[in-house]
């Protein structure tokens, strides 16, 4: 069911119709599309309907705990969901299998069950074929921001807005996808011109992948809003342009350089209150520095760089909400946005692709090589080279200040990490802040730690299972902000990309482009030179139906031997021997890690 902008997005929701409960053997399962730690995508068609659909499997870690908790709530937020640029959940697929004899009671798996997208936008841009034009870009950069404007307006925070998650299909619809970590906002919706407003309750910080992550979550803002999204549809927004993720820090501390580099430093005027943070406690002041943004994307023109600007503002009161960015100039300036229907249909592409193209990546995140850091910690976007100075003014642990500890480590030498000071070891269950400190949260200076200190894991997907975020925890068990990491993607740097796949040419339905046609905000569109004509936009609501296998590699073959361990070592965390089928005894220390897996989850599902 489409909903054209009359209609209250928030009333039109509540209402959709979900299906319910099908079995799997309704479905014929062809290709793995993507895996995360949540859960396996696959391809698959309907027996009954001959709709191609994504199957997102529910991967039960903690198998005697029952159904992940996250997961529910991303099927209760998708159920009340229903917009044009936002994923639909159409029912849920039940598998069960017989136990053999002696096995005791199988679980059932269950599967989201939803539209097939050709692609996420992470797996196009790294698609060599696709030649992205200015008008193509705002086409999607106008359903991203309906779908996060419908999405705020019914107050859910995405928490994990990343190219990755952002589906597109062959008939131009963008939608926005993966409510894994999404939750009902329990303040005021945003209102015209008022930003993102304040929010009044703390919410957790462990959200969002580093990448796309707002300075005020890795300064730890608690009372978050939902500027947190736009953030990350800032970043979106850049990465159109370059292709490939704009902010790739490598450590929180060099997230949050990365992004004082590109858009200056926080003064009381750019980010009023910055010093009342938790991460800035001590800290008396960043070494200013004016943001290389204007130059880094001088050939997108003024009013791109203008709404870059607005989304990419520090402070997160005042930048620009989904219904204030809607009706950015950029969008009415020539070359005018595409209509999704008239965008070039490509070969699918998904993220999927992008990990397995490149196998030998060093996970979690490359070390540089984007528009950000580069191997050697210098800008490498194409703006003028920036001090790597962020080292603020404040006394340490140790009573020296941080200046001279800061911009040195910064020129790390290739394949080494850098030389630092992170001063006398703590006391043992002691963590010493992201940024040096005295071990709790402090912004202190200090580069971040060698490679191997900081990713004990190849990656650190949703935070309930497997290791969850980098982020490091007590000797409880507890999450902690510490000298670890917190959320890091899983991107390869690039590498070979798409080159393997196989070429085929698809013939597309033409016909099915014109159903379900929605009127489209009334912005001019790239053939509408004089303005005024209004556009349209399909409902993506029926599935496409359009094929197209994936090469058919060995899920093994492509992951590294860090990642491997990383898998076997998450098996052996769910205590069930697959293959035999039987209950492994645990260890008071697996015992202990269980528990304390569990009560996490539980506390993020509070939150
Ligand atoms: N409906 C769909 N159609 C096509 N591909 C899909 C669909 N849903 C998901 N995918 C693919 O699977 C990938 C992972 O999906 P999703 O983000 O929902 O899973 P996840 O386990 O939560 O992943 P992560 O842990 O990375 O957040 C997506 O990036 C996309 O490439």
């Amino acid at each position: 069911m489409a909903h054209g902008p009359s209609s209250s997005p928030a009333s039109a929701g509540l209402n959709r119709k979900f299906h319910g409960c099908s079995s799997i053997k309704d479905y014929d399962v062809m290709d793995k599309l993507g895996e995360g730690t949540f859960g396996e995508v696959y391809k698959a068609k309907s027996r009954k309907t001959g709709a191609t659909v994504a199957l997102k499997k529910i991967l039960m870690h903690n198998e005697k705990d029952g159904f992940p908790i996250t997961a529910l709530r991303e099927i209760k937020l998708l159920k009340m969901l229903s917009h044009v640029n936002v994923l639909k959940l159409e029912e849920m697929a039940v598998e069960r299998n017989k136990a053999a004899p002696g096995e005791g009671r199988k679980r059932a798996v269950l599967y989201m069950v939803t539209p097939y997208m050709d692609h996420d936008l992470s797996g196009l841009l790294d698609n060599h074929e696709v030649r992205m034009t200015v008008p193509q870009i705002k086409c999607y950069m106008l359903q991203l921001l309906e779908g996060l404007r419908y999405l705020h307006d019914s107050s859910i925070l995405h928490r994990d807005m990343k190219a990755a998650n952002l589906l597109i299909n062959n008939r131009g619809i963008l939608q926005i996808a993966d409510f894994g970590l999404a939750r009902h906002y329990d303040e005021p919706v945003p209102r015209k011109g008022k930003g993102g407003g304040e929010a009044h309750r703390d919410y957790t910080s462990l959200v969002v992948t580093r990448w796309y992550r707002p300075p005020e979550l890795l300064l730890q803002l608690r009372r978050y809003t939902t500027a947190i999204d736009m953030w990350g549809a800032g970043c979106v927004f850049g990465e159109m342009f370059k292709r490939k993720p704009i902010l790739t820090g490598n450590s929180d501390l060099n997230q949050i350089q990365i992004i004082f580099d590109l858009v200056g430093a926080p003064t009381e005027e750019s980010m009023p209150g910055w010093r009342d943070l938790p991460g800035c406690d001590g800290v008396r002041e960043f070494a200013p520095r004016r943001g290389s943004l204007a130059h880094v994307f001088n050939d997108q023109g003024r009013e791109a760089v203008s709404l870059l600007y607005d989304l990419l503002r520090l402070d997160w009161r005042k930048r620009i909400n989904a219904i204030d960015a809607l009706e950015h100039p950029y969008f009415k300036t020539p070359p005018f946005p595409a209509r999704p229907e008239d965008l070039p249909r490509f070969h699918d592409s998904h993220e999927l692709d992008r990990r397995r193209g490149n196998k030998a990546a060093p996970p979690p995140a490359p070390a540089g090589g984007t528009v950000g850091m580069g191997p050697n910690g210098e800008w490498t976007g194409a703006g003028p080279p920036q001090s790597s100075g962020i080292w603020m003014n404040g006394p340490d642990r140790s009573g020296r200040g941080f200046q001279d500890r800061g911009p040195p480590g910064m020129s790390r030498v290739p394949g080494a990490g850098p030389s630092y000071d992170r001063g006398p070891p703590l006391p043992p269950g002691h963590r010493r802040a992201p940024w040096g400190g005295d071990g709790h949260r402090h912004g202190h200076g200090g580069p971040p730690p060698p490679e191997s200190v900081r990713h004990p894991l190849p990656h650190a997907p949703h935070p309930p299972y497997g290791g969850g975020y980098g982020g490091d925890r007590d000797r409880g068990g507890r999450v902690t902000m510490g000298a670890k990491d917190t959320y890091v993607p899983r991107y390869s740097d690039g590498g070979r990309g798409r080159e393997d796949r196989r070429s085929r040419e698809r013939s597309l339905d033409r016909r099915s482009r014109s159903r379900d046609r929605q009127d489209w905000r009334g912005h001019p569109f790239q053939d509408d030179r004089a303005g005024g004509r209004r556009g349209s936009i399909q409902s993506d609501r029926s599935g496409n139906g359009r094929n197209g296998s994936h090469d058919e590699r060995s899920e093994r073959g492509g992951r590294s031997q860090e990642e491997r361990d990383f898998y076997r070592d998450r098996r052996d965390h769910r205590y069930v021997d697959r293959d035999r089928r039987h209950t492994r005894s645990r260890s008071p220390d697996r015992e202990r890690d269980y528990n304390s897996r569990r009560d996490r989850e539980r506390e993020l599902y509070r939150r």
